[in-house]
């Protein structure tokens, strides 16, 4: 198998090198080496190999990835910044083969059509894009539309092994209540403003679906596919260039001294996400010269856009107490009352649950447009008011209490995780010295626009989640540790409460004090939603762009992005299918320019 920790001897020079083994980078590993196996193609990934790795395979280990102690996640930490109350915040990111997909939620979001086209490059629009979205799936939900699904794809979508029908249903009929229906397929890049049951990277027995295991693995353990090299624990420090052309890369083996280089004849891709590409970019002389020059590093190309425009969505997670039974949620697991090894060794049904049921997408109501004051209302209706397929906000429904289980007493919890899309704030990330020791500069730039409309977008979201919620007949009251501390006697602080407040409560009422809480909350706790993009973006170069519509970038030539890099403007959706996505189109066009297969 050409898995390898340390790289043999013999391998000093492959036709293609691809620098991170992440979600794209195994879509695209997998089709080059189907397009001629003759190809030798070598990738390079920091962190460790996954296969078979029990809390990889099992969806209902997700929690275990972000834990402080995981070695299968990176952590970039921002700096202290304003926009969240001077904090820093930490912004998980893959760290192992198959990248983010091997350790993401599992929750299965396409983009919106608008999405697709709002990117404005030939060759990208959703039509365009949607052969690679069927492409990529072997889906197994309820399809209202036609031919917008793919029936014979490596990935399998499906509703897993297990759900809580009580919650999920729950939620549906009080979110009707307000007026978002159950939708069918919400993920048709059509349809919006209502709830779904949730559609899962998990295969009808179970599994995760995570592009090292669906693609690469089975290339690399079939015999067919003897060209295919795969370097784990090995980081990628810079791109070597002859004058302007690629020709191979620099890396650091984790266990051994001294940096090895690898040559590469025709390509190289990086493709380690969207804060650790641009990293190598300016490693390797490629970036804004005078923070090039600054970082003690020869330019090569003078592109100001590498690891600017960074965005990602705004996450916060609101928990509930709720009258479910230990059945029905996670929190037994969570909290250390049930045993992971006695659920593998029962084959249990649980394993393959994410734990996550409802997803959806909402926009809100005119007057709720009003209520968010007139500078909301001026973006709403420049930005959204027309255009029905964008929604503001994305709600799922967890089944566990998702923060320290020691913090909270024993019980059974569901909460809402809301993330707000399109923002309109931007952070980067550049390197600060030559080396892989040598700290990032990284802003989120959350919460951080000048008019603060994206506070706005989460205020609006936590008072309407919180309004599903108060309608659930599980309901039994907030988390109070967990949501803003509203005024004791202000008829929208949190409540406990024995029995349910019914379908037809009346809405809750914020007063001007009640709103500055929730800001100043909302500031304090704002987190990542694990979405990062758009640090290397395609676009026109002379408008901040890094990547033509071939995906190569500016400047130098042989070189080309493959991840959540390019995207040039957000999604409304969680990304892991857009990598997907950009992996399969990706593929397509390096075959295409190597002259491989047909
Ligand atoms: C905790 C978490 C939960 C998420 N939940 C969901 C979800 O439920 N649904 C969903 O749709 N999306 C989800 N996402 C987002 C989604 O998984 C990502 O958007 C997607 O995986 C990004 O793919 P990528 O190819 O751009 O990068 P990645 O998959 O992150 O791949 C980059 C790879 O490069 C490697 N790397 C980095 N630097 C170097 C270097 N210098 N040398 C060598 N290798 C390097 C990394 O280790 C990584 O394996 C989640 C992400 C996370 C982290």
């Amino acid at each position: 198998m050409g898995l390898y920790t340390k790289l043999p001897d013999d391998i000093l020079e492959v036709d293609v090198i691809i620098a991170g083994g992440g979600t794209a980078a195994c879509v695209v590993a997998s089709r080059l080496a189907d397009a001629d196996t003759n190809l030798s193609i070598l990738i390079i990934e920091s962190g460790p190999n996954n296969y078979n790795v029990p809390t990889i395979i099992n969806p209902i280990f997700l929690f275990t990835h972000i834990l402080p102690n995981s070695n299968t996640v990176i952590f970039y930490k921002a700096g202290h910044e304003g926009g969240v109350a001077n904090r820093e915040v930490v912004v998980p990111s893959g760290g192992v083969l198959g990248g983010g997909s091997s350790v993401n939620f599992l929750t299965y979001s396409r983009a919106q059509r608008a999405d697709f086209d709002s990117w404005q490059t030939p060759g990208w629009s959703a039509d365009e894009m949607l052969p690679y979205l069927k492409k990529l799936e072997t889906y197994h939900g309820p399809g209202a539309t036609e031919g917008r699904h793919g029936y014979d794809g490596p990935i399998h979508i499906s509703s897993g092994t297990y759900n809580a029908r009580r919650s999920e249903d729950d939620f549906i009929a009080a979110a009707k209540v307000l007026g978002y229906p159950e939708i069918v397929d919400i993920m048709d890049l059509d349809s919006n403003n209502g709830v779904q049951r949730s559609m899962r990277f998990i295969s009808p027995d179970g599994k995760r679906q995570d592009t090292a295991h669906m693609y690469l693995h089975p290339r690399l353990n079939d015999g067919k596919h003897p060209n295919l090299h795969v370097l784990v624990e090995s980081k990628v420090i810079r791109v070597l260039f002859d004058n302007k052309k690629a020709i191979g890369v620099e890396f650091q083996p984790l266990a051994q001294d001294g940096v090895k280089s690898v040559r590469a004849r025709k390509m190289v891709i990086v493709s380690s996400g969207a804060l650790g590409t641009p990293s190598v970019l300016e490693r390797s002389g490629v970036g804004n010269a005078e923070i090039l020059q600054r970082a003690g590093i020869d330019v090569v190309a003078n592109i100001p856009g590498v690891g600017e425009n960074y965005s990602d969505h705004h996450l916060l997670i609101y928990p509930y107490r709720t009258s479910l039974s230990p059945n029905e949620t996670v929190d037994g697991l969570v909290s250390g009352r049930v045993d992971p090894a006695e659920l593998i060794k029962n084959h249990d049904k649980v394993l393959g649950w994410n734990a996550m049921d409802i997803t959806g997408k909402y926009r809100p109501t005119e007057s709720e447009v009003d209520s968010l004051g007139p500078t909301f209302r001026k973006f709403w209706d420049r930005d959204f008011k027309n255009n029905q397929n964008k929604p503001l906000a994305l709600m799922s429904l967890i089944n566990t209490f998702p923060g320290d289980p020691t913090s909270i007493e024993p019980g059974q919890y569901l909460s809402v995780s809301a993330f707000s899309v399109y923002p309109y704030s931007r952070g980067s990330i550049h390197i600060t010295g030559s080396g892989l020791q040598d700290i990032l500069d990284f802003k989120t730039g959350f919460f951080a626009d000048a008019q603060g409309i994206d506070i706005k977008k989460c205020v609006w979201t936590y008072k309407k989640q919180r309004e599903i919620i108060r309608r659930m007949d599980v309901y039994r009251g907030e988390v109070a540790a967990a949501h803003p501390p509203f005024a004791t006697g202000s008829p929208a602080a949190c409540i406990k409460t024995e029995a349910p407040l019914g379908r037809d409560v009346a809405p809750l009422e914020y007063t001007e004090d009640d709103d500055a809480v929730l800001e100043d909350w909302l500031r304090q706790n704002v987190a990542s939603t694990w979405h990062s993009l758009g640090t290397c973006k395609m676009a026109p170069r002379e408008e901040g762009g890094v990547v033509d519509a071939s995906l190569g970038v500016y400047g130098v030539e042989s070189l080309k992005i493959a991840d959540m890099s390019i995207p040039p403007l957000n999604v409304a959706a969680n990304t892991n299918n857009t990598a997907i996505a950009i992996g399969e189109k990706a593929a397509d066009i390096f075959i295409r320019e190597l002259g491989l297969g047909n």
